[in-house]
């Protein structure tokens, strides 16, 4: 590692914790029982508090949170957490006093205090895989293990030095021409990330840099579309795969080079116009990629959270080394917020409390991820498989089931957009959603203004709804007549009272973005800890994974009926187009 910037994100100096940090509040949290963290087996329901949280949630049932704020005037200041510049204001969740310590000590019985401590000093909390979860050490917030250390600077310095030359123009295809196109080829956490930090980050106006575009799925028009677009002497290829096994990735990247081939001629050698970003580099070294351009992937990152490993290679050459170091400065502030806040102040703890607290307690199974930022417009799909594959789980670490919800079904799209689209089930459907607005503040610029506006008045809109009395005071105003009133008022009423949850963010700078992403792998950590499932592994994605591989076998006769009719309508339909 040469720049200073790169030894700062592996080294800030800030790894192990200063030591008289811990508060009181913290130590409070840790049970005096045993330091050992993989005691917490048994799943949540069994905890005292968990009966506790129970009578709160009878207590509140029929509580309007709207109430509490008439009863507590400075519920808003008492519900607000921040760290930074970044605010959350937890106080439109049906929270009150009680049902809050009653969440700390759910927090407590827990031992979550211990689990932060073992995340960060890189114990098997993967228990299936048996392997650590170190994607904070990657940011500087914990140290590498040292059996990687030099593979890993060796591969980081590597990577920033081809970045820097990509930017300045010094790369050039086997041609000769410089390589202005970058296409990434990957799925899932190889996708997810980078592509939702380069909408957000990339200035709108940077001509500079090369232009990234990313292809995930195996459907032939993703990578036709993004071909559209390219020249294939100036263009080159991040084949990005943790595996380097997975299907669409690599049927991508052999697409991607029999374009090439087309091109530029079949003897045409296509190194210059491909990297790999692998933990397998020898399966990257298979594929035709030169060793000097694999770039790794430990194998304590898991997918989901790998963005801050080599697979954010696409986002280092659309935003630059500064814009990038911020980005990792900000994940690693927020490291250290949630190894060193008190329960009550903690973002990441607050956040998993409350998300446990609406599925178990109040009924709301989902979750809808509102970003006012069309930047942020990916949030939803990256947070789906950071909350739905890290916790969509069923299976404690002691092998019974687990006996409450586990993670939230989460979808979402930007605002103002998904307002003209599902908000009016949020409003008026049968089913009761959890909300988060995540609202990146910005400048003063009137359109901006109404973003901002929008986002707050859908969060007040969600809590107080409108009544009965009020519906029929609206018909009235619009001068409808008595009948009409009558008639049409319960179609308008909408029962409100549903929990949202407000991140405010300044501006969508790369150090808020950081903070943010490292704010929800936090809180998933520790819903998934309470929960007493493993977060980090993903055996349920493998059972579609091997039935696909069988069926795509010459010749195979699938020994479902369903499965084999469903084949031949599809061999009939071929034969027909
Ligand atoms: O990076 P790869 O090995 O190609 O994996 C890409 C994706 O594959 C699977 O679907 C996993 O469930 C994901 O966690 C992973 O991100």
């Amino acid at each position: 590692m040469t720049t200073s910037s790169t030894r700062d994100r592996r080294h800030p100096g800030n790894g192990a914790r200063s030591g008289n940090t811990a508060t009181r509040e913290e130590n409070a949290l840790k049970s005096s029982a045993s330091t050992d963290a993989t005691e917490h087996v048994g799943g949540p329901t069994r905890l005292p508090a968990w009966s506790a949280l129970a009578e709160c949630a009878a207590r509140l049932a029929e509580t309007r949170t709207d109430t509490l704020f008439r009863a507590d005037p400075q519920r808003f200041e008492r519900h607000l957490l921040r760290h930074e510049d970044i605010l959350v204001d937890l106080s439109k969740q049906r929270i009150d006093a009680t049902a809050r310590d009653a969440l700390l000590s759910l927090a407590r019985e827990a031992r979550v205090a211990d689990a932060i401590e073992a995340l960060f000093a890189g114990e098997m909390l993967n228990f299936t895989e048996g392997r650590a979860a170190l994607h904070m050490a990657l940011r500087g917030s914990c140290a590498i293990p040292p059996a990687d250390a030099a593979t890993l600077a060796d591969s980081d310095r590597r990577m920033h030095a081809f970045a820097r030359a990509l930017r300045d123009g010094q790369v050039r295809g086997a041609l000769g021409d410089p390589i202005r196109r970058v296409i990434n080829l990957g799925i899932g956490g190889s996708d997810l990330g980078p592509r939702m930090l380069c909408q957000a980050l990339r200035p709108a106006a940077d001509t500079h840099a090369p232009a990234v575009d990313f292809v995930a799925n195996i459907d032939p028009r993703e990578l036709d579309d993004a071909l559209a677009h390219a020249d294939p002497r100036s263009t080159l290829f991040i084949v990005s795969s943790k595996s380097f096994t997975t299907l669409e990735t690599l049927a991508n990247a052999r697409a991607a080079r029999a374009w090439l081939h087309a091109a530029l001629g079949e003897g045409t050698t296509l190194a210059p116009h491909f990297v790999a970003v692998s933990g397998d580099t020898q399966a990257a070294a298979q594929f035709g990629i030169t060793r000097e351009r694999i770039f790794t992937v430990p194998d304590w990152v898991g997918g989901r959270f790998s963005s801050w490993s080599a697979i954010g290679l696409p986002v280092l050459v659309a935003i630059g080394e500064h814009a990038f170091d911020a980005l990792f400065a900000g994940a690693r502030s927020m490291d250290t917020h949630f190894r060193e806040a008190a329960p009550a102040d903690n973002l990441p703890l607050a956040m998993a409390l409350a998300g446990i607290w609406n599925d178990a307690f109040l009924g709301c199974e989902s979750l809808a991820v509102l970003p006012y930022a069309h930047g942020l417009r990916a949030l939803p799909a990256w947070l789906q498989q950071l909350e739905m594959e890290s916790n969509g789980k069923r299976c404690r670490r002691d092998g019974q089931p687990v006996e409450a919800n586990t993670a939230p079904i989460v979808f979402g799209h930007e605002g103002t957009v998904g307002q003209h689209a599902f908000h009016q089930l949020l409003y008026q459907g049968t089913r009761r959603i959890a909300a988060d607005f995540i609202v990146p503040v910005g400048g003063r610029d009137e359109r901006q203004r109404n973003l901002v506006e929008n986002a707050l008045a859908q969060s007040a809109a969600l809590m107080q709804g409108l009544s009965d009395e009020g519906a029929r005071a609206l018909l009235r105003e619009a001068g409808h007549s008595p009948q009409e009133v009558e008639r049409l008022a319960p179609h308008l009423v909408c029962p409100g009272n549903l929990p949202s949850t407000t991140v405010l963010l300044p501006a969508l700078t790369p150090r808020a973005l950081g903070q943010l992403m490292a704010l929800y792998e936090h809180k998933v950590f520790v819903q998934g800890w309470i929960w007493s499932i493993d977060s980090f592994d993903q055996y349920g994605v493998e059972l579609g994974k091997r039935m696909a591989r069988r069926i795509a076998e010459p010749g195979h006769r699938p020994s479902h009926p369903a499965t084999a009719a469903l084949l031949q309508a599809v061999e009939a339909m071929r034969d027909a187009n």
